[in-house]
């Protein structure tokens, strides 16, 4: 991977990054689990039996059996985690950082009184350094954005799936807006879907209210939203994509939270099905990716279109050669409370398709007030649009954006249905003038 990582050569250390978290990640679950008093009890009645019921490998048990801390965080263990282990055997962080170092704790315990280790001959060596900065060039083959995917994910449009209404003359013409998406998708198959959706209140309650959340995950189940999971796929996804797109996010200021583990809900499975139909399993990976649009504060447009040039910027520093979309989802007028719940503003919906294809930049300036008073309290959805736009290449100028297929209709439920497609064609990957 082409990111800059040399924090992993300093000497003596291991610093805890999304890989090691992948790695570990079961290893630190099973030292939370140490937080109740009832099976600290267990653990320590039969440690070999506690550990054999979590999904661990067999490294990492026999890493805490032999009581081998360093063994533990080469296994992904991170400190502040098997602290939890530590303190269930009655050791204290003093025991348990010095027990990495090869000293007895005497002499341990000594060196810290007489001040600590010092930094000096614990610095990386000069030599290593200046070959890894020389090694740092860009990557001969790179994931490239192939297109991005704007769609309204309304819940009731997946239950007019499920319950076989499509052809229904209330759905029909809804449905018919997607027939060419999906041949679309057919032709144009991703690796990778990138997609930018709300949870509504069903992986997130209100004890954290988490402004970007990234699946760093293997995979997502479907959420229950009080109707029952929808009766559709759960989803795979790309955790080394996904830990690559954290570490180069993060590394241009935008502070994200990092999902391991959560549900998914009609926010990402709607857009899955009007794009890919009834299937089996979805036809490719998929990293969800949620904004909080929920509680205000929310992200600005302009915030979001930023977020989305970074975006880019992170896929197309890794180093495989896969296809991405980049999806953002939401929208588009719709108010679902209140005595002005149901409006709808055609006028400012498609002015808002306009300006995404043409001034993206322009609208990402528009404030919060204007999607509240013109697009209704849940219209604010459409600032996600903002992230896939802001991925494009026409956004700095290195390509253009295709417009492919534009879709609009009113109603379904409570909420318009915008849709669009645009294929990005960054000039790099353009044949040259004048060659055919
Ligand atoms: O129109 C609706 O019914 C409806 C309900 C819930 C949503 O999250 C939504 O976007 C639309």
């Amino acid at each position: 991977m082409s990111l800059d990582k040399t924090y992993k050569l300093v000497p003596g250390t291991i610093v805890f990054d999304a890989e090691q978290s992948a790695r570990g990640y079961h290893l630190n679950q099973f030292c939370m689990s140490l937080m109740t008093a009832e099976n600290r009890e267990r653990y320590l009645a039969d440690e070999r039996a506690y550990l054999d019921a979590w999904p661990l490998r067999e490294e990492q048990k026999r890493a805490l059996l032999d009581r081998d801390l360093n063994a533990a965080m080469d296994e992904g263990g991170n400190i502040y985690f098997l602290a939890k282990w530590g303190a269930t055997l009655g050791l204290s962080f003093q025991q348990m950082a010095g027990s990495m170092t090869g000293m007895t704790e005497e002499e341990y315990r000594a060196m810290m009184a007489g001040g600590g280790r010092s930094v000096e001959g614990n610095r990386i060596d000069h030599a290593v350094l200046e070959a890894a900065h020389a090694d740092a060039a860009p990557p001969a083959e790179h994931a490239t954005i192939t297109g991005a995917v704007f769609t309204s994910h309304v819940p009731a449009i997946g239950a007019a799936m499920d319950h076989d209404k499509t052809h229904e003359p209330y759905w029909k013409p809804v449905f018919e807006g997607y027939d060419f998406s999906k041949e679309w998708e057919k032709e144009n198959l991703p690796d990778v879907i990138f997609l930018v959706y709300n949870d509504h209140a069903s992986a997130f309650d209100l004890s954290l209210i988490p402004t970007f959340v990234l699946g760093t995950g293997a995979s997502y189940a479907t959420a229950d939203e009080g109707y029952g999971p929808r009766p559709v796929p759960g989803v795979e996804g790309d955790p080394d994509l996904a830990a690559h797109i954290a570490h180069s996010l993060v590394r241009d200021d935008f502070d994200l939270t990092l999902a391991n583990e959560m549900t998914v809900d009609h926010g990402l499975t709607v857009p899955l099905s009007l794009m890919f139909g009834d299937v089996e399993k979805w036809p490719c990976k998929v990293i969800p990716f949620h904004v909080n649009v929920v509680q205000y504060p929310v992200p600005s447009g302009a915030r979001c279109f930023r977020l989305g040039q970074a975006l880019r910027r992170a896929i197309e520093s890794y180093d495989r050669p896969l296809k991405v979309q980049v999806w953002g989802t939401g929208g588009m007028s719709h108010q679902l409370q209140g005595p002005r719940a149901g409006l709808i503003n055609r006028e400012w919906d498609n002015a808002f398709l306009d300006r995404l294809i043409e001034d993206p930049a322009g609208l990402s300036e528009v404030p919060h007030l204007e999607y509240v008073q013109e697009a209704g309290s849940e219209g604010i959805e459409l600032v996600m649009w903002l992230i896939a736009r802001g991925a494009l290449s026409d956004v700095d100028g290195s390509g253009r954006v295709d417009v492919k297929h534009r879709f609009y209709h009113v109603p379904a439920s409570n909420t318009a249905v915008g849709h669009l497609i645009l294929e990005n064609r960054p000039r790099a990957q353009e044949p040259a003038e004048g060659v055919n």
